[in-house]
């Protein structure tokens, strides 16, 4: 959090110079209460017109100072809290896949929006209301003691009490608003679930069950933030009753030395005024220290995660895929289930292979791996001779793409899903577009290539997603394909075409998770790799595992009956 107010130190100057000016020049009104009482209790008129067109210009000198600091502090807010949400977005795509996917998103929604919130309001604009409070108090104890020495030096010493106060309630008060943050983020991740599963919910008539967990997570939330203000008003009170009690004992004393007439009556006017600009920001000091306190753990959270080097792949590979991938006795666990076990394997370069297995058996595992999705397995996996987990996320998915089951569509046209904003030769878009069957899709559409997809790509179907999927990683034209069930929507007529168009590619690396055992598709690859319980069973071409008559062939049978 220092590295942003220290990035943005000028406009923080700026904002804290004018602050303390603005704070400063509001003890200007004291003097001015003094000076027109002295002056109505000696009848001097002149020295009264005097003193009214003084007080004029200074009002506009004030509203002037008032204007411009609170545009600075703003400018500067703004500053601050459009890096932080930059900094917080640009980590979280710093994050590899699989450590990304360790959270539920939610939670970072509300670490951009609630936590950066709370952020702005408990802590960056505090910060400067801190130094407009110290600077007025400072101003005015300096103006109390050049008034009355005695009233100052007792005034100070009494205001210490307040002060105290934020200390004890530290913890309770961080503790509270950590629980608050927590709940707005369960809030959070709920009301995703509830929009994202809206048509199960619908199609199931299940809204009464979905409506009551709603609201009992939105009571919770509730509740969990009147906690937190109740222990924040219990510390108000009593800091603001302590600061009336400090103001009635100032007065009593300005009275006293009114009365036996040590002081003039303007002077005790000015010092009843001073005391009030003393107590004021003693008071907004204590809420001000509690509430910064407050948001101390969602400060370090958001920290923590802005410095975690251990997360970021920021390493700059620079590797190409010119011979192999080899995998060398690879196993992989989910916790403590083993889901690949002792895995080698050989994938060369233009080459095409299956991975074909029962459900569960690791084949999404091992694609993915190979992808660089997973890096704390055991073993090794090297791409030529480079150790695969000491290149780059950027360098490897410049290598390698993969086709998911579940294709994500942006809010965007049909061109910009292909290329995903990225620029590509026309003959390669058009060579996508065809290989991938979206030619037909395309046409049927008034608008063409430049038809708006919408919300998720609910305007088109499962079939045409998967399409879009396959155009995505063939315009992007990269050595190593690996799809995982990419064809599993589409009827198996434009399965084969597509799956056949991609097989044909000469220098093209292709892993195929498949489901489908189609014998003449299964026919065109190198080889099959069977897997089984996390293991490969056999490997080797369609006629030599026929041959066999083992796993694959088994698999075989009970496909085609
Ligand atoms: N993120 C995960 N966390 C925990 N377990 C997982 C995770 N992903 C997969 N698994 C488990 O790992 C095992 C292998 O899953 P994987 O998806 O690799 O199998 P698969 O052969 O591709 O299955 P299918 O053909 O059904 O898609 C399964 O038992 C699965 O439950």
């Amino acid at each position: 959090m220092r590295k942003i107010i220290i990035k943005y130190k000028m406009s923080f100057a700026v904002a804290i110079l004018l602050t303390i000016l603005d704070s400063s020049l509001q003890i200007g009104v004291a003097f001015f209460m003094k000076f027109i009482t002295d002056a109505t209790i000696s009848k001097n008129m002149d020295l009264l017109f005097k003193l009214a067109i003084l007080a004029s210009l200074f009002f506009i000198l004030q509203f002037i100072f008032y204007f411009i600091s609170r545009v600075a502090r703003a400018k500067y807010i703004q500053n601050v809290i459009g890096f932080l949400r930059e900094n917080i977005f640009e980590q979280l795509f710093k994050l590899q896949i699989n450590d990304f996917h360790k959270k539920n998103s939610a939670e970072y929604i509300s670490m951009l929006s609630n936590d950066v919130k709370l952020l702005e309001e408990s802590y960056f604009e505090k910060v400067l209301d801190l130094v407009a409070m110290s600077s007025q108090l400072i101003v005015t104890s300096l103006a109390l003691i050049w008034i009355h020495p005695f009233v100052a030096l007792i005034a100070i010493l009494l205001n210490l009490l307040p002060l105290a106060i934020p200390g004890a309630f530290n913890k309770k008060m961080d503790n509270s608003k950590k629980i608050y943050s927590d709940s707005m983020m369960t809030y959070t991740e709920k009301l995703k679930d509830y929009f994202d599963g809206f048509e199960v919910i619908k199609s199931f008539n299940i809204e009464k069950e979905l409506i009551r967990s709603h609201n009992i997570s939105n009571k919770r939330q509730e509740k969990n933030k009147f906690s937190f203000v109740l222990i924040e008003s219990l510390m108000n009170a009593l800091s603001f009753s302590s600061a009336f009690f400090i103001m009635v004992i100032v007065f009593a004393l300005a009275a006293f030395y009114s009365i036996n007439g040590s002081v003039e009556l303007g002077t005790m006017v000015a010092v009843i005024m001073l005391v009030n600009y003393l107590v004021v920001p003693i008071v907004e000091i204590s809420y001000i220290i509690g509430d910064m306190n407050s948001v101390k753990s969602i400060k370090n959270k958001i920290d923590e995660f802005l410095n975690a080097k251990e997360i970021c792949n920021e390493n700059n590979s620079n590797a190409t895929f010119n011979n192999s991938i080899i995998l060398k006795d690879i196993s992989y666990s989910f916790e403590d289930t083993k889901v690949l076990n002792k895995i080698n394997l050989k994938l060369e370069k233009g080459k095409k292979y299956a991975i074909v297995g029962g459900s569960g058996s690791g084949k999404t595992t091992l694609a993915k791996l190979i992808l660089g999705y997973y890096d704390d397995y055991d073993g090794l996996i090297k791409l030529d001779d480079i150790n695969m987990n000491s290149i780059s996320d950027f360098n490897r998915y410049n290598i390698m793409t993969m086709i998911h089951q579940n294709v994500f569509m942006f809010d965007d046209s049909i061109i910009n899903n292909i290329c995903l904003y990225k620029k590509y030769e026309e003959k390669y878009i058009e060579e996508a577009i065809n290989k991938s069957g979206l030619d037909k899709v395309i046409t049927s559409l008034l608008e063409g290539r430049n038809a708006r997809i919408i919300d998720n790509g609910k305007n088109f179907s499962g079939g045409e997603k998967q399409r879009f999927a396959i155009a995505r990683a063939l315009v992007k034209k990269t050595n190593i394909l690996i799809m995982d069930e990419a064809t599993s929507s589409l009827d198996i007529e434009t399965a084969s075409d597509i799956e056949k168009s991609i097989l044909t590619i000469d220098d093209l690396t292709a892993i195929v998770v498949t489901h489908k055992l189609n014998k003449s598709i299964l026919k065109m690859y190198d080889e099959i790799i069977v897997l089984d319980d996390g293991k490969i069973i056999e490997a080797g071409t369609y006629d030599e595992l026929m041959d066999k008559k083992e796993m694959f062939y088994a698999l075989l049978k009970m496909a085609t009956n």
